[in-house]
């Protein structure tokens, strides 16, 4: 790892516990095209980073590129996503849409805000994954959030839900996988910081008043009972979700 001089301890665990998931749970292949899906949050960004120095040790080549599908309530905030590409040389597809507009309008009746602008984000990262003809996409979720969603199905839907490690859709023509999902969230916070990555926040009037966010605040009261009990949700959700993907 002399490639990139010393790593901090945060960096050190991104990048191994990103290159060990991505073993377990065989997430990619020689010739496999990534597109790594970036929201301009710490999580994606971390995910950005990370996948582009694992792409310089695997033992077989891969290509990257970023996908940013821009909400459009700042339609300018993703610049330090396109100087980021440009240094890095990895390719880019940023487009600015009405998504959290349309979120917010009459056009979504029965859904949450935020429920019907990942929708519409989620379909046009898959028609961008056809139309690059890539092989993967990577979304950026974290343990924590393998927590809240898992939580969250049980107490919404009564249905027992995580986030799949590695899932095929369209018959096996795209994988989506999700790199950090050995990654605590403040692991991940902490590298952000050391890689001096520019973040930004997306400016969403429905930001923090999810039903994820009450799930998440909820996890944290009960974490907070006992110092092992994050850890351990955290590893018994892991392991069960690799043992669906494996
Ligand atoms: N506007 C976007 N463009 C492209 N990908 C996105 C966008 N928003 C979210 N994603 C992808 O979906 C994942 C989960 O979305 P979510 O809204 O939970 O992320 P976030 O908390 O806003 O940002 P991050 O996860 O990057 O910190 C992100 O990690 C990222 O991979």
């Amino acid at each position: 790892m002399a490639q990139w001089g010393k790593l901090t301890y945060a960096q050190k665990q991104c990048l191994g516990a990103t290159g060990k998931l991505m073993m377990d749970a065989r997430m990619i292949s020689e010739g496999a095209r990534i597109g790594i899906a970036c929201s301009g949050g710490v999580d994606s960004w971390v995910m950005l980073q990370i996948l582009a120095m694992r792409q310089r040790i695997l033992p077989f080549p891969v290509e990257l590129m970023i996908l940013h599908v821009n909400p459009g309530f700042d339609s300018t905030n993703h610049s330090p996503l396109v100087d980021w590409a440009r240094e890095n040389g990895i390719s880019a597809h940023i487009e600015v849409t009405d998504h959290g507009m349309r979120a917010h309008s009459d056009e979504n009746k029965k859904r949450s805000a935020c429920f019907y602008c990942a929708m519409l984000r989620r379909k046009r990262l898959f028609e961008l994954c056809g139309q690059y003809n890539l092989t993967h996409l990577a979304f950026g979720h974290t343990a924590d959030d393998l927590a809240s969603t898992f939580f969250m199905n049980i107490f919404k839907t009564g249905n027992v839900y995580g986030l799949s490690m590695a899932e095929d859709f369209f018959g096996g023509k795209l994988k989506v996988i999700r790199p950090l999902m050995y990654l605590e969230k403040k692991t991940i916070i902490k590298a952000a910081k050391d890689f001096q990555l520019p973040v930004w926040q997306n400016p969403c009037p429905s930001a923090g008043a999810t039903e994820r966010s009450r799930t998440e605040e909820l996890l944290t009261e009960i974490y907070g009972s006992n110092k092992n009990v994050k850890r351990n949700v955290m590893r018994a959700l892991q392991r069960w979700q690799l043992d669906l993907t494996a």
